[in-house]
Parts: structure tokens; sequence; C-alpha cells
């Protein structure tokens, strides 16, 4: 079949559900992936047909997509911070908010060239986080725990294909017990997570695609207790952040204050809330005395 022919019938069946740029995006990068064609090869050579397989192929991920999975677990894979992720339903699809915390961790720190930074990341799903810091600031020591043995291994692989060494740990933060025993030796200068932070009272704001394919562990916290995590790791960076040491939080945007407030208590310095591009209250971040 004819690939333009093919991106139409993408618009007849899925125009409703996205709109159409979301679909024309959608198309050209399963082309990409698949079958490594770049989009502007289409409009050299509009006659461009693809394979019976491969036509197969792109009814599949048509199929996929009218069930509202994600284009990054159809494809398996995702772009952070210019750096490609693998990812699968076990590890939370990284985000641009998350891009603008590791960029302002980035800011704060590209200047100190001269000290190794030891630098954890808690909850850090499919890496994301620690990988890009370990990518942009190479005089780094990065750590990164999280609850899950599925998403440390999406993790590892994509240490390894970006080429950067990582601990990783796998250790429940919210659990009193001390399973952060590789942990036991070591004292951060920066303490970075983006824990589960989305209340259930608030899953009917998130998107059908969002809600049924990301892992609930990675999104969810009750709401009886919904600052549980920030609580459970400013406690942690009481003993494990060096003085002096940076604490970074990705936020929910509907409880910047009273997670600020969570560091004021904590006697934190210089405590900065941030919005992100969307003008929600996104990032927080403090100093500790
Ligand atoms: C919002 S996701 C963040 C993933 C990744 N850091 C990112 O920014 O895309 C939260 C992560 O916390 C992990 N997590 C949930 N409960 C945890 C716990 N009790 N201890 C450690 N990690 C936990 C989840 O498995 C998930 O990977």
């Amino acid at each position: 079949m004819k690939a333009l022919d093919l991106k139409d019938v993408f618009h007849q069946k899925l125009d409703a559900i996205y709109g159409k740029n979301e679909v024309e995006s959608f198309f050209f990068l399963s082309l990409e992936h698949y079958l490594n064609i770049p989009r502007f090869q289409l409009a050299l050579d509009p006659e461009f047909t693809l394979t019976k397989d491969e036509t197969n192929l792109f009814f599949k991920i048509l199929e996929a997509l009218k069930q509202q999975q994600p284009i990054q677990y159809i494809l398996g894979e995702t772009e952070f911070f210019g750096l490609k992720f693998i990812v699968n339903e076990h590890v939370l699809i990284p985000r641009q908010e998350t891009e603008e915390l590791v960029d302002w961790i980035i800011r704060d720190n590209s200047k100190n060239n001269e000290i190794t930074l030891n630098i954890l990341d808690i909850g850090t799903g499919s890496g994301c986080i620690a990988i890009a810091l370990a990518k942009n600031l190479p005089n780094s020591n990065v750590y990164a725990l999280d609850i899950s043995s599925e998403a440390l291994k999406v993790a590892r692989d994509n240490a390894k294909i970006n080429e950067v060494e990582i601990q990783f740990i796998q250790a429940d933060v919210l659990s009193n017990s001390n399973d952060n025993h590789k942990l036991e030796n070591s004292m951060f200068d920066i303490i970075v997570s983006n824990p589960p932070y989305v209340r259930i009272s608030e899953k009917g704001e998130m998107k059908p695609n969002v809600l049924e394919n990301e892992p609930y562990l990675a999104l969810f916290v009750d709401d009886d207790d919904p600052l549980k995590f920030y609580k459970a790791i400013t406690k942690f960076a009481n003993q494990k952040l060096k003085n002096g040491g940076q604490l970074y939080f990705e936020i929910n945007q509907y409880l910047g204050e009273e997670t600020k407030q969570l560091l004021i208590d904590a006697n934190y310095d210089k405590i900065e809330l941030l919005e992100d591009l969307n003008s929600n209250l996104r990032m927080l971040k403090g100093l500790k005395k």
C-alpha cells in the first residue's frame, strides 16, 4: 500500500480520537521507527509503497492506537532530554515537565566542575532523570532507586544504551526497615524525586490512555495522605543529604504550597517553587542547612 494512502487511513480512523496533528505525528514516528523513513522522504517520493508485511504492521499500530495505547509503548521507546529511552508498561512515560526539572538541576550544577557530585534519584522508573543527569553532569556518581524490579530492569537497559554508569537499588522509600543498606555509606549532594503524586480523586482529570496503560504504582497516591512520599523523602534526606545539599521535587500542581511547607518545617534554606511551561506549579527545591 502507498504510504500516503495509509496516512489517509490513519486520519480517517483516528482524527476523531486524537486530532489531526497528533495522528500525523504518530504516523511519521512509526514510519521512522520501523522503516527508518524520515518524514521528508515521503514528500520527495510520494509513490513510496510499503510491502504487505509492512502494511499489516501499520494496521496493527492503527488498532493499538484506536484502543488508546500510548504511541511510546507501541514503539517501545521515547525521547527524553535528547536521549533515547526504552519504555514499556512497567514504567511511566517520561514527561516534558520532568525535562524541565532536569534542566533546572543541570543549570544549578553545571558550573560545579571541580567536585564530584553524589546524586540520588528516588522513584527512577525508566531512569530518565538519573540518566539525563549522569549524561549532562559528567562529574557525578549517580544512584537510582525504585521499588519495582520491572522498572529497574528497564532503567538498567536505558543506562546501557545511553552509556552511563548508574548504581541501581531496589528499595521501598516508604519503608522504615533499612532496606537501603546499599546507601548506608553514601551522603548526597543532590537528591531528586518525581514520586507518585496524583490523588485517586484526581483520576477523572486523566486521559484514558494514561489511566488505562501507565503503571498505577507510578502515578497514584491515597487521598488521605497525598504527601506521604514527600514526607518520607524529606525524612530520608535529613540523614542522607549533605549540609548545603539540594533537594529537588516534581510536585502535584494543586499541592504546591503544602509541599513547600514540608521543606519550611524541615528548616530548608532558599526554597523555590517553580511553574512548568504550562504555568502549573510543578517543581520545588530547597537547600539543607
Ligand atoms: C511518577 S513515577 C517517576 C518515574 C521517573 N522518575 C520519571 O520521572 O519519569 C514514580 C516512580 O516511583 C516508584 N515508586 C512507587 N512507590 C515507591 C516506593 N514506595 N519506593 C520507591 N519507589 C516507588 C514507581 O515505581 C515509579 O517508577
